[in-house]
């Protein structure tokens, strides 16, 4: 492969991967045929119920496990080809349980992790202080919380300046505000063009923050896209809340039969709310634009409705 074809190939490339394990003479499919192409400077939300295949897509990406069908390409490169030693150094992994020595303090842990990969060991306290532990770097791992475990791995997961990273359930443990200073180390990382893929089971948490998002559902890739793209696909209705007058509120269901397919609620003399066809939004609300409204919000699915509506349909 030239330099310019490597140059120009995606973060990540999954062709037809399948991973089986055997068991008791039956085949578990942990990957089942995934096709999957994550752009540089995505950030990739992974989900799935527990068991989907998540981290084992993980562990093909990092060839630590190899896929029983299909390959992979990291930054052009083949995972176990030949050049993939040299592409392997430029991925940063967080497994979902990272072990850790207690008897080491912060900084020897990551001091450690950066011998095993080659990275500079002058990076070591840069990065303890980037993920807020600078004040805890001298401290024993095993007077660590749990959310100061998982920033420590974090912390790891950086060492030497990966172009790819890997997030299996990084948020896990994290109170609301270490949340949202990790996220915000995502944008400045993506910021500097890097790729990122996060599995998490805190669907709101991704939502607002992810370029797309990749659902697994016993190994298969059963949906694929941006958010807003599979809020397009999805056939549940918005949520439509209106207050006004009572009287404004009992003429509305008459005024608005000729839009078929609403489903009116009345919540209270002042209230009621409108389930409403995604095809009908824009007719709907030029029809209420027109009337008396004290107020109006349109509440789209969710991100967790979304996840229950495609796995039914998977
Ligand atoms: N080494 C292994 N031997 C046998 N089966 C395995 C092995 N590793 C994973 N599996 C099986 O493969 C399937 C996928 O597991 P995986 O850990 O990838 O799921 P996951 O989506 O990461 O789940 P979770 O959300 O619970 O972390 C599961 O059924 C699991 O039991």
């Amino acid at each position: 492969m030239t330099s310019n074809s490597v140059d120009a190939a995606p973060a990540l490339r999954l062709q037809g991967v399948a991973r089986h394990y055997g068991r008791g003479g039956a085949l578990l499919k942990a990957l089942d045929g995934v096709d999957l192409t994550v752009p540089r400077g995505q950030l990739l939300g992974l989900i799935g119920h527990n068991g989907a295949g998540k981290s084992t897509l993980f562990k093909l990406v990092l060839g630590l496990v190899a896929p029983s069908q299909g390959r992979l390409w990291v930054d052009g490169c083949e995972v176990g080809g030949r050049h993939f030693r040299e592409a392997r150094r430029r991925l940063g992994y967080l497994p979902e349980n990272l072990v850790l020595y207690d008897n080491l303090d912060g900084l020897e842990t990551l001091r450690f992790f950066a011998r095993l990969k080659g990275a500079p060991l002058a990076q070591c306290a840069t990065l303890l202080e980037e993920v807020g532990l600078s004040h805890a770097g001298r401290r024993p791992v095993r007077e660590y919380s749990k959310g100061m475990r998982q920033r420590l791995g974090f912390a790891q997961a950086l060492l030497g300046e990966p172009q790819l990273l890997l997030l299996d359930e990084p948020t896990t443990g994290l109170d609301p505000s270490a949340i949202r200073d990790f996220y915000a180390q995502l944008d400045r990382l993506r910021a500097r063009g890097v790729t990122l893929v996060i599995s998490s089971h805190i669907l709101a948490e991704l939502e607002q923050r992810v370029d797309a998002l990749a659902m697994l559902s016993h190994g298969r890739l059963c949906a694929h896209g941006s958010v807003a793209a599979l809020r397009e696909r999805s056939t549940r209705p918005l949520q439509v809340r209106l207050q006004a007058d009572a009287a404004v509120l009992d003429a509305l269901p008459q005024q608005l039969a000729g839009l078929p397919g609403l489903g009116w609620q009345r919540e209270g003399a002042h209230r009621a709310s409108i389930d409403c066809p995604r095809a009908l939004k824009m007719p709907l609300l030029q029809a209420l634009a027109a009337r008396p409204l004290v107020d109006l919000s349109v509440q789209e699915p969710t991100l967790e409705d979304l996840y229950f509506e495609l796995r039914e349909a998977a």
